[in-house]
Order: C-alpha cells, then sequence, then structure tokens
C-alpha cells in the first residue's frame, strides 16, 4: 500500500514538475508578484479576500495589465487585463480553451450538450440554433412576462415590508434571487419554478453550495488537472456530498426539461401558436435549421440557462440596489426618471438614461462574473498593447507562450484600467455614461458598451439581452414602489466576495445576505 502511494505522489510530482517547466523561461521572467505559499501560490490572495479584488487591482497597478501569478504547486499563470491582449484571446476560441476544471464543474452539472461546455464545431453549431431565441425581438417579446415576474416579488415584499418594525433591516438578497428564478424560469424555460417547491427548495440549496469558499475547494481545482481520467471516472461513482447536490439538481432539472420539450414539441407538429418563452422559440427554430440540435442537447440548456442565468442577474441587481442605498441622490433622480416616463406598459427602458447609466457602471465595478480562465491549446503569441519589461530587464511587445498556459481573463481588472476608463476609474460614477460623456477609450471590447462583463468574441454570453431586460424591469418596479436605505452601520457590513460569482458576503462570513432598510412607496 505504502508503496502505491509512494509512486502515485511520485507521478503527481513529476507531472506537477513537467507542467511548471513547460511554461517556458519568458513566463518565468515576467513580474509579478511574490508567491505565499508553494502549495496555493496566490490563489488565496485571489480567490478568498474580501472585498474581491483587494490583491489584484493593486497588483495590476504595480505591475500593469499583464503579469504572473502562481496557481497551486508553483504553476505559472498570466492575469491579463490588457485590451489587445484580451481580443486577441476571444477571437481565436481554437486557441484559448476553457480550463480543465471549468469544463469538468459544466460536463458535471450541465452535461456534455451545454452551451458552457461544448466547444469548436459543436459550440457553432448549437449556439446558430440558440441565437434566434435570444435575439432582440425575441427578448422584446418577452417584456410581459418579465414585468409580471417583478410585480410578483414587489407583492411578496410589500407582505414583508408590513410585517417588519419600521427600520428593521430586511435581507432581500434570497428575494431577490427568487424573482430572478422566476424571470429565468417563465422567461427562457416557460416553467413556474415558484410553484415547484421542490425544486425551489434543490435550487436553493445550490446557491448556498455554490457560495461556500474554501482552501479545500482551491486546492481540488488545483489537482483536478492531474486526475487521470478511469480515476476521474471512478470518483464520480462515489461523488463528495457538495457534487452530489449538483448531480441532484442535474437529474431533477433534466427529468422536468425532457416533459417540457415533449410538450412544446408535440404543441409545435399541432400547429398550436407556439409560447413566447426562448426554449418554445428554441424548439421552433430547431425544427427549421438545417445544423439541429438533438433532444438531449436542447435538454441540456435547460440547466445551462437556469444556473448562467439567475444567478448572475440576481447578483447585479442586488448590487445596483446597495449602490442606490449608498446614493439617496441619485436613488431619487432615478425615481423621478422612472415616474416622468409613465406607466410601465408602455415604457421604453432603453431611452431612459439614469436607468442604464446605473445598470452600466455596476456591470463596470460589480462584474458579477470577475475573472474566467482559458488554457492554451497549442503553442501561441500572445500581442501586448503595452510593451513590458521583464525582471531580467528584456523589453518584450508579445509573450510566446506553450501549449498548456493557464490564462486568467481578468474582466474586473480590465474594468478599473485607467488608460480605458480615466483616473477616476475606480470609482463608481454612473454620470460617465451620461451627457455624451466618453466613458472608455481605445479598442471597443465585449457585445455592450465596452464592458468585458459578459465576456466577448464568439463564447459572448448569449443571455446578456436578456439579462438586461430583466435588470431594466426589475429595478424599475422596485425603485418606483420601493425606498431603499443602508442600515445601522453594524448591520450593514457586506463584502463583495468571490463565490463563482460576485455576491454580497456578510463580513462575519456566515453566508450571503444584503440587509436593507426597505420602505413601501405606494
Ligand atoms: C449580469 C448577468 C450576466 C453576466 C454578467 C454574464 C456573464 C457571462 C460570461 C462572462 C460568460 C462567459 C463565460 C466564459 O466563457 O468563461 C457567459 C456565458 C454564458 N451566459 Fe451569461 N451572464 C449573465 C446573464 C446570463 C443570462 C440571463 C443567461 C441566460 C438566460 C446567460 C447564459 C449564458 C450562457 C448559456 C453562456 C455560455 C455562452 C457560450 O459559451 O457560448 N447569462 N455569461
Amino acid at each position: 500500500m505504502e508503496n502505491i502511494a509512494f509512486a502515485f505522489g511520485a507521478v503527481f510530482l513529476a507531472v506537477v514538475f513537467a507542467r511548471f517547466r513547460r511554461s517556458g523561461d519568458l513566463i518565468k521572467d515576467i513580474p509579478g508578484p511574490p508567491s505565499p505559499s508553494w502549495l496555493f501560490g496566490n490563489l488565496l490572495e485571489l480567490i478568498l479576500e474580501v472585498p474581491y479584488g483587494v490583491y489584484e487591482f493593486q497588483w495590476q497597478k504595480k505591475y500593469g495589465p499583464l503579469y504572473r501569478t502562481r496557481g497551486c504547486f508553483g504553476e505559472n499563470r498570466l492575469m491579463i487585463s490588457d485590451p489587445a491582449t484580451l481580443k486577441h484571446i476571444l477571437s481565436h476560441p481554437g486557441t484559448y480553451m476553457k480550463s480543465p476544471q471549468q469544463q469538468l464543474v459544466n460536463l458535471t452539472g450541465l452535461g456534455q450538450g451545454s452551451l458552457l461546455y461544448v466547444e469548436g464545431d459543436a459550440h457553432r453549431r448549437i449556439r446558430a440554433v440558440m441565437n434566434p431565441a435570444f435575439s432582440a425581438s425575441s427578448i422584446r417579446a418577452l417584456s410581459p412576462t418579465l414585468r409580471e415576474a417583478a410585480h410578483e416579488i414587489s407583492e411578496v415584499w410589500e407582505a414583508l415590508c408590513d410585517a417588519q418594525a419600521p427600520n428593521e433591516a430586511l435581507d432581500i438578497y434570497p428575494s431577490l434571487h427568487n424573482t430572478t428564478l422566476q424571470a429565468v424560469g417563465e422567461g427562457v424555460v416557460g416553467y413556474n419554478f415558484q410553484a415547484d417547491k421542490d425544486f425551489a427548495a434543490r435550487y436553493n440549496n445550490l446557491v448556498v453550495i455554490a457560495a461556500d469558499r474554501s482552501k479545500s475547494s482551491i486546492l481540488t481545482d488545483g489537482i483536478l488537472p492531474y486526475i487521470p481520467k478511469p480515476v476521474m471516472n471512478m470518483i464520480m461513482h462515489f461523488p463528495p456530498p457538495a457534487l452530489v447536490k449538483l448531480l441532484e439538481f442535474k437529474s431533477a432539472i433534466g427529468a422536468l426539461a425532457k416533459t417540457l420539450i415533449k410538450d412544446k414539441t408535440d404543441a409545435l407538429e399541432l400547429g398550436i401558436e407556439p409560447e413566447k418563452d426562448l426554449i418554445s422559440v428554441l424548439v421552433g427554430s430547431n425544427s427549421q435549421s438545417t445544423s439541429k440540435m438533438t433532444f438531449e442537447e436542447i435538454q441540456d440548456q435547460f440547466a445551462t440557462i437556469t444556473v448562467a442565468g439567475e444567478d448572475t442577474t440576481a447578483n447585479t441587481v442586488a448590487w445596483s440596489l446597495y449602490e442606490l442605498a449608498k446614493n439617496p441622490d441619485l436613488q431619487e433622480k432615478l425615481r423621478a426618471e422612472l415616474n416622468e416616463a409613465g406607466p410601465d406598459d408602455s415604457v421604453d427602458y432603453d431611452r431612459l438614461p439614469i436607468l442604464n447609466a446605473l445598470i452600466k457602471e455596476i456591470l463596470r465595478l460589480y462584474s458579477t462574473v470577475p475573472q474566467t480562465e482559458r488554457v492554451a491549446a497549442k503553442d501561441s503569441v500572445l500581442p501586448l498593447s503595452e510593451p513590458i519589461t521583464t525582471a531580467s530587464g528584456k523589453f518584450v511587445t508579445e509573450i510566446p507562450i506553450k501549449k498548456g498556459q493557464h490564462l486568467v481573463i481578468a474582466i474586473s481588472s480590465y474594468h478599473r484600467l485607467t488608460s480605458v476608463w480615466g483616473e477616476d476609474a475606480e470609482q463608481f460614477k454612473p454620470s460617465r455614461w451620461l451627457d455624451g460623456n466618453v466613458a472608455a477609450s481605445g479598442a471597443s471590447i465585449g457585445p455592450y458598451s465596452n464592458l468585458l462583463s459578459f465576456l466577448g468574441g464568439s463564447r459572448t454570453c448569449i443571455g446578456w439581452r436578456f439579462s438586461l431586460a430583466e435588470l431594466q424591469i426589475i429595478i424599475a418596479e422596485l425603485i418606483c414602489k420601493f425606498s431603499f436605505a443602508l442600515p445601522e452601520a453594524s448591520e450593514a457590513g457586506i463584502q463583495p466576495t468571490f463565490a463563482i460569482t460576485l455576491v454580497p458576503m456578510a463580513v462575519d462570513g456566515k453566508g450571503p445576505k444584503l440587509p436593507l432598510r426597505v420602505v413601501r412607496l405606494r
């Protein structure tokens, strides 16, 4: 037994050593912060420190928009916010692919047909069939459904406010998740998740598990790429408790998806007018498309869209309300703009400057996906918009990298680049988007207002228009019906924390929450 453990350890170290050597001499010479630990590298500073970015944003100031950090076991990684390098990475999806860690989570939780998992031709085919469902006109047609979901949350909040003592803080975080789950359920998959208590409970379990952050989860992530496939398959037969919950969720949503897709396909064949939800649109466009998705592939998009679309938008609404509570003047101006715009059914939210300036500034400063990862699938060369002087004094204008090089797309850091956003890049300042101001300079990146929040290139977030519509409608509903203020200082202690997405976490570390003083207005 001891011999087996020794042999396993030796192989593991050999693989780690080979990987470390493979990263090439130039990468080791790129300036970056010292690594406090061989085991964790800089990951504890990058991932576990709160508020999110406390080290990352300082390092960007010190080392520039591309620098070296360490992952587990001394691995060299590159942190990248340089616009030219990012554009290059995002426009070559065949060269820079998702990391094995990301792909394992996608495969396990969402299935091999998931848009988040597939690469290459399969990604192009599935994306082409799905795109029409997420087009501007399909999203516009969903406005009444989204308004309905927003009305439902305000009714729940009215009841909660009535039950509260005056000035008592209300933790609005769970309710926000319920609203966005409802919006994604009814708008995208055509199902009332809230009415299904069992499903809603499973989903809420998942939100809590996702918010768990620990050294052991970082170490597990670090070890994953070194585990051979057969060993991994064995582990999947005896999954750890956190994975069990994910698998339970996958099987529950898989069964639901099967029934719903069958109903929608039958309705289509019988010539019944299709519903407006995006999966109905998808089933329709799939039947007409030459490059079809299989039944299983459509099924896998249910969990994908629910998970990718719910949490991200809930957190963005949460941070919007948090900043509005901190900035009462802005809140008043927004309320006045919305009241003047008239009754909700006729409002064109795209034309409301303050609402959209707020949303853009929140997407910039509270990017709910603060970073994502890629790994070079072959040797390549990264272009730079600014030359770098290496630790040994070499002047480089591009960086050759080897296959397997780990790259971090530093979304939140990009949003704090003074070269793009100006000297006040770190300030919350919605007015940068108003009155013809030029919020960002330089080459455009991402699908929306030069923001990287929804990434860019062929893997741009497919739900970005849906998300914007949801954000506009939910924020408008809540600001017209309630006022928001920060509670007493002792209760207000929340920090932006990286837990897959950027969540408001209690300073006492006791889970995500957002306590605000909420008052009914009408
Ligand atoms: C504020 C809200 C949102 C943000 C900030 C956001 C951000 C992102 C980002 C950064 C990615 C790229 C991940 C990567 O490739 O590493 C992504 C992909 C994706 N998002 Fe979103 N997302 C949001 C809302 C939504 C919504 C509402 C949906 C669905 C209704 C959605 C569905 C997806 C899907 C399916 C992908 C995979 C796209 C592909 O690989 O082709 N997202 N999102």
